[in-house]
């Protein structure tokens, strides 16, 4: 129980346990079955896509564990019109409190500032959180491989489905891609951030690609700092990916995006 990951998933049993003890699952289900407001999450990457763009994936994050603090000038609405103005695809926030000094607020300002789909970027362990995803106005969710057993994540991507959410499956190696395929979505997102010990290669998304089947969408995720970085990963016929960093650390971070991606 020393690794970083062990020590998150720790905490979201505590959570969870206390948020069921503040609100009860069937009402927190009454108000996300009340919500009629779904944004296609995986439709708005093949949309782009099939426009001849590259998938983005716009991350709002404060701080990581990695890099602790990352932006100070934090503000989520602004952020999201910011990426919304500048080509994003859909929003990924963060909502852990403890460790990425992220928010539910941050996900529900961000979602009301703009049109495009959200991702709850967290550490999903239970049917509670995933229902409550929804209730908070998220239109897909993260389920990390490495975090979950095979059956735990077909449990979780059947609840989300229920209510209208997309997943995206996070592997960082192949006995995860394995796991990950078992599940219906056809976002797989690859991270390159071996998520206990932090280091990060993009050769972890390419080493990976020949394992991925046709019909599922491989999402590159984490270490995209350059343009150089990302026209590799279009060599190699990625075309979607998860953002975060590059864009956070950026005064204007929709700029940073069009300049990642748009700019030659
Ligand atoms: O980034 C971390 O420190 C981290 C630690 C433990 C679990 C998850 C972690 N990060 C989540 C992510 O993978 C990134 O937020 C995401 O892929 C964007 O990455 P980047 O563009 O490098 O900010």
């Amino acid at each position: 129980m020393n690794d970083i990951l062990a020590k998150i998933l720790d905490t979201k049993r505590t959570e969870v346990a206390t948020a069921r003890q503040m609100r009860s699952e069937s009402e927190v289900l009454r108000e996300a079955q009340s919500r009629q407001d779904i944004r296609g999450f995986a439709r708005a990457i093949e949309d782009k896509i099939a426009q001849g763009k590259p998938g983005v994936i716009a991350e709002i994050k404060r701080a990581s564990p990695s890099k602790g603090v990352i932006r100070e000038d934090f503000r989520p609405a602004d952020i999201a019109a910011s990426y919304a103005c500048h080509g994003a695809a859909c929003l990924s926030v963060l909502t852990d409190v403890q460790y990425f000094q992220g928010g539910y607020d941050h996900l529900r300002q961000a979602r009301a500032a703009c049109s495009l789909p959200v991702l709850r970027k967290d550490f999903l362990i239970d049917p509670y959180q995933v229902i409550h995803a929804r209730a908070l106005g998220a239109d897909c969710i993260l389920l990390i491989a490495a975090a979950l057993a095979p059956a735990q994540m077909r449990e979780l991507e059947t609840v989300a489905a229920d209510l209208g959410m997309d997943v995206l499956v996070e592997v960082h190696d192949r006995e995860e891609l394995d796991a990950a395929l078992s599940l219906n979505t056809p976002l797989v997102g690859i991270n390159n951030r071996n998520l206990r010990t932090f280091e990060t290669r993009l050769e972890t998304t390419l080493a990976m690609l020949k394992d991925v089947p046709a019909g599922k969408r491989v999402v590159t995720e984490s270490g995209i700092l350059l343009p150089e970085d990302a026209d590799r990963m279009r060599e190699y016929g990625v075309q979607a990916f998860l953002v975060g960093e590059a864009f956070m650390r950026a005064p204007d971070p929709g700029t940073a995006l069009h300049e990642l991606f748009f700019a030659r």
